[in-house]
């Protein structure tokens, strides 16, 4: 079992990396001050997987558990769904010490998350993350998030989780293009925080996409403690938590024109880290070669590293509403190497423009 600590003073928390972890939920709850309803918040997909072994583990230390499977995929991180959790929560009486418990990929940890921020302004979240994806990133740092249709995650707020379980044995059932889109975040971390850790993404792919338990184990680990520590030092993003964003700002507008069907966020984001590299070598801050080892890599994970087809001018009115945008200007998080990273405002839409180019 490895434990990473994410220090953010009185809301602190641990995330548990434990094989069979679902399993445990209800016996690493019992030390929190909780009341016994609890709602699992789950999609329809990972229902009929792991809800039985969760809710067991709940009952088995005296909660009540409810359960509520939302569709999968993008389409439930809305508005509508989260009233839709709201109003099953208020009918099952849950009070403000009855914990919302995600129980899913990033799609459910945004939602519950969100909800469980709002509903009686704020009640317990946990996240049991079931998605590499999840495990690496979305699970860990209070990100949560519904989407409007004018862009991705408009409509949210920091709350952190108050327990975070990630149960690697869970990632046997994901498919495989699912492990990928993980990948994609797993490689950003390299790119952003360490050399030595995307080395050994190159050295270990072919036992990262066999689902090695051991490789998945380390890779969940070294993610995890890369992301707390940037949070635990800018928990609301006013600085360098902007780093974890590297990738997003165009590859949430891939997701956006695609519908939140075409590419899902891992390969979108791979999309966009491409681009990101483009524009960071066309300004001289990195080198041909860096930007070489990085497609090398996302195409060693399956990673898509264009969206043929796509038109540059839809992709940048999606740009200017970025969350990353102040006073008209988007901070863009550039390549400096492989491993570091720096923000800049100083980016033309010439420059903006020929990278999508380059990416479509
Ligand atoms: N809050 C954050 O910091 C943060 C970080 C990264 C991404 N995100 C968000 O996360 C979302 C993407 O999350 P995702 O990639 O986990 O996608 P997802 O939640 O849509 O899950 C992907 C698919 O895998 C299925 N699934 C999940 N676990 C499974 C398992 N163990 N076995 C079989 N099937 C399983 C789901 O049902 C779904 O069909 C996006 O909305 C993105 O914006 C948030
Ligand atoms: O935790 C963060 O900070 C991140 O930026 C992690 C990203 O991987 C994640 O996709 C996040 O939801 C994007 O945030 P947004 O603020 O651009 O919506
Ligand atoms: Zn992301």
């Amino acid at each position: 079992m490895v434990e990473v600590k994410v220090d953010l003073a009185d809301h602190s928390y641990t995330i548990h990396i434990l094989a069979d972890g679902i399993s445990q939920v209800g016996q690493l709850l019992k030390g929190l001050p909780l009341s016994g309803k609890a709602l699992v918040v789950t999609d329809e997909n990972v229902c009929p997987l792991y809800a039985d072994k969760l809710t067991g583990s709940l009952a088995a230390a005296g909660f009540h558990p409810a359960v509520i499977a939302v569709p999968p995929g993008e389409s439930s991180k809305s508005l509508a769904t989260a009233d839709m959790l709201y109003t099953q929560a208020i009918t099952l009486g849950l009070d403000r010490k009855s914990p919302i418990i995600a129980l899913g990929g990033g799609v459910v940890g945004d939602l519950a998350g969100f909800v469980a921020a709002t509903y009686l302004r704020g009640v317990p979240f946990i996240q049991v993350p079931t998605t590499l994806l999840a495990q690496v990133d979305s699970s860990v740092g209070g990100k949560t998030a519904v989407n409007h249709s004018l862009g991705k995650n408009l409509i949210g707020a920091f709350y952190q989780p108050g327990l975070v379980v990630i149960d690697p044995l869970a990632l046997s059932t994901l498919p495989e293009r699912e492990l990928k889109a993980g990948l994609a975040e797993v490689v950003k971390y390299g790119v952003i925080a360490d050399n030595t850790f995307f080395r050994y993404l190159n050295d270990r792919a072919g036992a990262i996409l066999a689902r090695d338990p051991a490789t998945l184990a380390e890779i969940i680990g070294r993610c995890c403690k890369i992301k707390a520590d940037v949070v635990a030092q800018d928990e609301r993003e006013t600085s360098l938590r902007m780093i974890l964003n590297f990738g997003h700002t165009i590859g949430h507008a891939v997701e956006a024109v695609g519908g939140y069907s075409e590419y899902n966020h891992g390969e979108a984001v791979a999309v966009g880290m491409h681009a990101a590299a483009l524009i960071s070598q066309s300004l001289g801050l990195c080198s041909s070669e860096d930007v070489i080892e990085l497609k090398q890599l996302l195409n060693r994970m399956g990673l898509p590293l264009a969206a043929p087809g796509y038109r540059p001018g839809e992709l940048f009115s999606y740009l200017v509403r970025d969350k990353k945008v102040i006073s008209g200007k988007i901070n863009w998080v550039l390549m400096t190497g492989i491993g570091q990273v720096k923000i800049s405002r100083e980016v033309t839409e010439v420059t903006v423009r020929a990278a999508l180019e380059q990416v479509i």
